[in-house]
């Protein structure tokens, strides 16, 4: 069964409460994201396996480690996904990007793919996916379909702040599959949105509300 992994260093909580708050604006609320996404990808890159090597310092040689040269990609759900790509590549620069076009339909609250382009050798990867927010859950699991559907086999899904009902959903649906969040909050409001959440993370990431 899949974890469900909760970030609570004090430096994540810090910025994510900035990123709550209605009087964040635009340019803060991006810096803010990207700063929390790169916190993020310094916790999930702790089981990143590495191999011995040995060289030289200035006075000895030495065995030492780097990264085995595992293929990572990282794949937002479009748009607000891409608000945490960067903030991941700060710490793990060769990783590949993917993107995954997805909205949720207003009225059904439903998914719908709209935009699909992933790296070529799918099944090497590790993938994760990126997203603020974690609701219904219908985009997450779309978006894990769509990797799967293509050939992925390792996927991680990380987000700022998850509903529980959007946890639940994906775990009846993809029961491996780790999650790893910011925040766990609350509910869902009537109309989809997460309770007490950011509100809608996509026009406060590029401004268009
Ligand atoms: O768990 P769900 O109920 O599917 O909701 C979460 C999705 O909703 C938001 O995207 P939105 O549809 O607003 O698209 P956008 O990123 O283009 O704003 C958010 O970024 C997630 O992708
Ligand atoms: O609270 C929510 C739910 C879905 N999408 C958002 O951007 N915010
Ligand atoms: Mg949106």
């Amino acid at each position: 069964m899949g974890k469900v992994y909760v970030f609570d260093h004090p430096l994540i909580q810090h910025k994510l409460t900035y990123i709550r708050d209605k009087n964040t604006g635009t340019k803060e609320f991006r810096e803010l994201v990207d700063e929390v996404a790169t916190l993020m990808a310094f916790e999930i890159t702790r089981d990143l396996p590495l191999e011995e090597i040995e060289i030289d310092t200035p006075v000895t040689t030495a065995k030492t480690k780097v990264l085995s040269g595992k293929k990572i990609a990282i794949v937002p759900i479009l748009r607000a996904g891409i608000g945490m790509v960067d903030g991941v590549l700060k710490l793990i620069p060769a990783a590949k990007v993917g993107h995954i076009g997805l909205y949720r339909d207003p009225q059904t609250l439903k998914p719908v793919e709209y935009y699909a382009k992933l790296p070529a050798d799918v099944e090497e990867r590790d993938f994760i996916i990126v997203d603020p927010m974690l609701a219904t859950g219908g985009s997450a699991i779309e978006a894990i379909n769509s990797l799967k559907k293509r050939g992925a086999k390792s996927i991680k899904f990380m987000c700022l702040i998850a509903a529980p009902e959007g946890v639940k959903a994906i775990h009846d649906e993809h029961p491996e599959i780790d999650i790893y969040i910011a925040a766990l909050d609350e509910k869902l409001n009537d109309h989809g949105y997460i309770i007490p959440g950011l509100g809608d993370a996509g026009d406060r990431l590029f401004g268009t509300k």
